[in-house]
């Protein structure tokens, strides 16, 4: 296909913002208004006009869409798209990181996930833990050799468990003060305000662990954005190198980008075509950090930025735009929103209560039977979720009726605990050092302990190389002999993943089989040949381990087969960019849309009416909303700032924008008041402390948190 081709599929406005001589361009892109097909037809056109194809970097928010946009390209141009780049934020990080390393003074790293600094956050509190028992003890001591005993009840000292927040929200805590670029203390006004007496002690638990990743060369999700963009803030040098191969950054789902992922786009303003798309309607991550103002002040930051506006949607029907831009309505942002359906009307949306979750999801399984029969094949189907916990009924009724289906936004596939032990075992041979993935290694084995393990990584980190800590191995630990042969032979294999992978899983088959013998063994075993078929894509072993420890792949990513015909069973944070025929949006009952945890904050209600619209906007012909427990429900109120803050989305829907009428009815079994489930946490108002607001991080020396 040529070029003229592709842009003539384009509509008027499409084609503006492919074609646009702006040095600086935001398309703000409604759902389903061909974003993809925007940007797509944005490179290809460049690329035609004599752009070289490797000085345009897109960048995405996940590796499926960076692929899909690489692809498209190709179909179009061939091999004149050659070079075209596309990656996450972080991919696209860690290259810069890797390519001049000396820039960085970063020689060796590694990469931890999460689970990585969670291990670490618990060993951390442990620590604090001991050392505070032990300043107790020595305390009591002295007391009870002291002149004067005072008989007194003292009050039991609280220990650090009960005063620190779950090492999961330590790393949340300390993930959100990096992306916002935010202090410390202002983080934990925003994110656990019920920890705030705790601040001395979470504050030395960060600094613990940023000394420890230092000392271990280890470098977390946000220490690979915030390296990039500090260095590139404040060396010349890295900043001309790296713009002189991207020459068009596109950045997709502007939306969703952080003050932190602003911080890195900043030093290419100038430099470098800048072209964001993007959708504030569908910014549903501000709980991670997202941030609304870099679309909404995009033309302030951005000199001479040229606004374009995608609104004619091409997937739904009119009658299911009309009830999502009725839910943007009634927010008092303003979305500046209205899609118009390039498909003309079709069939109103429906609205059911059902008593409990039992008959909603009884319902869902009959009415896909139903279709099913007519014809309509499984694929056409899409069920969306709050989270992979909601699911769970709806799940085994589709189990039940044999309905087959695919679940997507689980736990990833690199994520689960079976796959990490074995990958574990890969890690140490690619790093030495890798103290977390020693830990789990030998902790896998029978009779070695936390305390042994520990004891042995620390005579690891004193030894030359993996031979020798191997030798250790052999000589003082309980792992079995055929276990050290595997890893001597994958210390010299390492540019065969696959086989690498073959490897540790005959060694640590029985073992595996032992620990999870309780936690459906042979599905897990199953797992790793989808591992196998990921690890076939890479070169080396570290690379693999790397890419996929960076943006974990899904079960059902690897395992979906393209003519699988599967209903689709999906939460609604991953199903950006999806669409089906039919959709179902399930539990939209009070308390659920908006969450009764968001309740008392504006911009949280507000993020929880996106997240709705990105949930209705994804339905083709039909959409289908079901809900339990209608019994009655709050209306709206007002916060401190005068603004309206609603308690349910669909309290009111007007009845003419359904099919159905939904007639407000009690339900007899599991009868609620709603006025008495309200929790209304009492969340302190949010502001900054200028006094700890610390602003003098312009040398790019220090990656770290502010505290
Ligand atoms: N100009 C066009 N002509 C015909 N179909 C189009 C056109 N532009 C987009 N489409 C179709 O509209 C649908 C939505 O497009 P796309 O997935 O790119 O939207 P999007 O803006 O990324 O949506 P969302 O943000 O809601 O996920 C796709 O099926 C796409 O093929």
């Amino acid at each position: 296909m040529t070029i003229n081709n592709l842009l003539e599929e384009l509509n008027p406005a499409q084609r503006k913002a492919a074609t646009t001589d702006a040095q600086n361009t935001l398309v703000l892109a409604g759902a389903g208004s061909g974003k993809t097909k925007t940007i797509v037809a944005r490179a290809a056109y460049l690329i035609d006009k004599g752009v070289p194809a490797n000085e345009i970097q897109i960048v995405t928010f996940t590796r499926r869409a960076a692929s899909e946009i690489v692809t498209r390209v190709e179909s179009h141009l061939g091999t004149q798209a050659e070079g075209l780049r596309a990656s996450t934020f972080h991919t696209f990080c860690l290259s810069i990181l890797r390519r001049y390393p000396k820039v960085f003074d970063l020689k060796g790293f590694n990469v931890i996930d999460r689970d990585d600094q969670i291990m670490m956050f618990k060993l951390l509190r442990a620590k604090l833990e001991d050392k505070r028992a032990k300043e107790a003890a020595a305390k009591a001591n002295q007391t009870s050799t002291g002149k004067t005993v005072t008989f007194q009840r003292s009050k039991a000292v609280p220990t650090i468990s009960e005063i620190l927040p779950k090492p999961k929200e330590l790393v949340d805590l300390y993930s959100y003060s990096r992306n916002t670029q935010i202090s410390l203390k202002d983080a934990l006004y925003k994110q656990l305000p019920d920890f705030q007496p705790a601040y001395e002690e979470i504050k030395a638990v960060m600094k613990g662990y940023e000394a420890q990743k230092q000392e271990r060369h280890y470098l977390d999700y946000d220490d690979i954005l915030e390296y990039v963009a500090r260095y590139l803030n404040s060396d010349d040098w890295l900043l001309e190198r790296v713009t002189e191969n991207t020459k068009y950054l596109l950045v997709d789902e502007m939306q969703d980008t952080n003050p932190l992922q602003w911080l890195l786009l900043q030093p290419f303003i100038g430099r470098t075509q800048l072209f964001c798309v993007g959708d504030d309607a569908q910014s549903i991550y501000g709980f991670r950090g997202a941030d609304f103002e870099n679309i909404h002040s995009f033309k302030e930051r951005v000199p001479d930025a040229e606004v374009l506006t995608l609104d004619l949607n091409y997937r739904s029907t009119q009658e299911i735009l009309d009830l999502s831009n009725w839910l943007l309505d009634r927010s008092e942002l303003d979305y500046k929103k209205r899609l118009t359906a390039h498909r003309g009307e079709g069939s109103k949306p429906v609205l059911h209560s059902f008593g409990n979750e039992f008959d909603e999801a009884r319902f869902i399984v009959s009415d896909l039977k139903k279709r099913y029969d007519k014809g309509a094949p499984w694929h056409h189907h899409m069920i969306l979720l709050r989270s992979a916990f909601s699911g769970r009924q709806v799940e085994s009724a589709l189990i039940a009726a044999n309905i087959p289906y695919v679940f997507i936004g689980g736990t990833k596939l690199l994520e689960a605990a079976h796959v990490k032990d074995l990958i574990s075992m890969l890690r140490v041979t690619v790093n030495y050092l890798d103290e977390l993935a020693w830990i789990r290694f030998l902790t896998l084995w029978d009779g070695i302990g936390d305390a042994g393990a520990g004891k042995l990584v620390n005579e690891f980190l004193t030894l030359p190389d993996l031979n020798a800590c191997i030798e250790v191995l052999d000589k003082k630990s309980k792992v079995p002999k055929p276990a050290i042969e595997a890893l001597k032979e994958l210390a010299k294999l390492q540019e065969l993943p696959e086989k690498s992978i073959d490897i540790a899983f005959d060694a640590l088959t029985d073992q595996l089989q032992k620990n999870y013998e309780k936690k459906d063994w042979d599905s897990r075993a199953r797992d790793f040949d989808l591992i196998k078929q990921l690890a076939m894509r890479h070169g080396t072993l570290a690379d693999f381990i790397e890419a996929y420890i960076l943006d974990p792949i899904s079960h059902s990513e690897v395992s979906k087969q393209d003519n699988d015909d599967l209903v689709t069973l999906i939460t609604i944070h991953s199903a950006k960019g999806a669409e089906r025929e039919v959709c179902y949006i399930v539990n939209a009952s009070v308390g659920q849309y908006p969450h009764i945890r968001a309740q008392d904050s504006f911009e949280e209600v507000e993020e929880e009416r996106r997240v709705l619209y990105v949930a209705m906007t994804r339905a083709k012909d039909e959409l289908i909303i079901t809900r339990q427990n209608l019994n009655t429900w709050a209306t709206s109120r007002v916060d401190g700032k005068n603004r309206t803050i609603e308690s349910y989305f669909l309290s009111d829907v007007p009845t003419d924008l359904l099919a159905n009428d939904i007639g407000f009815r009690s339900f007899g079994r599991q009868r609620s008041n709603f006025a008495e489930h309200q929790p209304l946490r009492n969340k302190p108002k949010i502001g900054i402390d200028f006094d700890d607001d610390l602003d003098d991080r312009s040398d790019g020396e220090n990656s770290e948190v502010r505290f």
